[in-house]
């Protein structure tokens, strides 16, 4: 009998979940594997829904956001007595094996169930909020910074008509990723993140010093994890005299067509999933760092801490002051 796999997507979704699924159902068939798809998430895992893959499960669906397996942030898996509903479930089917696109929570989950149960588990990160330890990258990150990008921009076009101030809040739970980069990518003057000290005098005087030099409008982008966003509004107005707006962009960012990174990205991370778990490593976190492919363990995803980029903080750290 050929091996069973379970592909299966839990946490946040993110675009390039979609992609991942069918490139690891697609490449496990072509692989001799038996693949099947677990719906809901660690929810579905404890309720059962779980169904062998048929091609058209998953055809069609590399240009979709979202994930057509549906996600859940599921309380009963921190149970023991769930997490064993959940693994009878795998064993009536006959499944052995799991692959788990999702982010740092989903991979401590996947950690538990198997120091619980022994069953082998390949992971694919997917996240917006880039915060795995050990890769660089995540799966969604590049549509999301997309998003971003689009937003601003239209944000700026208003800013300048009405010679006014914005303060536009990105996601990432407690990690300043979308933050730093977007702020980089958009020309943002100022972007508070969890990872840089931030001097709110030091900035006021040198936009006070810009707007002196003529400047007219502001773009101030913040980390959701800070919790600034009214906070820095309200003081924009005071402090710097300026007609100043808050801009949540929210769960828009967790939309949208996945881009080509990362569309590709998924074919990497989900193809080496399926090697991972042939080769019978029990329980790697698939990773791309310094622009190579390899894995790292999940003990270290469930104990370690995302590390941003020197040179990524080196180039925001002006805009925090
Ligand atoms: N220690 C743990 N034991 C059992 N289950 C856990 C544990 N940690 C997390 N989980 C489960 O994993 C789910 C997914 O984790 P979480 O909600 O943090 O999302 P994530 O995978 O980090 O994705 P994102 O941060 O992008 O939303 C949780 O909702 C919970 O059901
Ligand atoms: O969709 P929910 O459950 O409101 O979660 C929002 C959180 O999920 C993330 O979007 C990551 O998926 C975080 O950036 C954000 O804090
Ligand atoms: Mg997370």
């Amino acid at each position: 009998m050929s091996e069973r796999v379970a592909i299966m997507t839990s946490g946040g979704d993110s675009a390039g979940m979609n992609p991942a699924i069918k490139c690891a159902t697609d490449y496990a068939i072509a692989n001799g594997m038996e693949p099947y798809l677990v719906y809901d998430g660690l929810r579905g895992l404890i309720d059962d829904k779980i169904k062998k893959a048929e091609p058209e499960d998953v055809s069609g669906i590399l240009h979709r956001g979202g994930t057509v397996l549906r996600s859940s942030r599921s309380k009963r898996f921190f149970d023991y007595d769930m997490r064993a509903v959940a693994y009878k479930n795998l064993k009536d089917k006959g499944i052995g094996k799991l692959v788990v696109i999702g982010g740092d929570g989903s991979f401590n989950a996947l950690n538990q169930f198997h120091a619980d149960f022994d069953i082998p588990f390949a992971g694919v990160p997917a996240t917006i909020d880039n915060d795995i330890p050990g890769t660089d990258y995540c799966l969604g990150v590049d549509t999301a910074l997309n998003v971003i990008l689009n937003s601003v921009d239209s944000i700026r076009d208003t800013a300048t008509s009405f010679s006014r101030a914005f303060v536009i809040e990105v996601m990432g739970r407690h990690c300043g990723y979308l933050a730093m980069v977007s702020s980089l990518a958009c020309g943002a003057e100022i972007c508070l993140v969890p990872e840089i000290d931030y001097d709110l005098d030091q900035m006021g005087e040198r936009m006070r010093l810009e707007k002196e030099n003529g400047r007219t409008y502001l773009i101030a982008i913040v980390a959701e994890g800070v919790k600034m966003g009214d906070y820095l509004t309200r003081w924009i107005g005071d402090t710097l005299k300026m007609d100043a707006r808050l801009t949540v962009l929210g769960h828009t960012q967790r939309g949208g067509s996945p881009t080509v990174r990362d569309r590709i990205m998924a074919y990497h991370f989900a193809t080496n999933a399926i090697d991972s778990l042939q080769r019978g490593e029990t329980s790697r976190i698939m990773t791309y760092q310094d622009g190579v492919y390899g894995t790292t363990s999940v003990r270290e995803v469930a104990e370690g801490k995302a590390v941003m980029g020197e040179k990524l903080l080196k180039l925001c750290s002006p805009l925090c002051r």
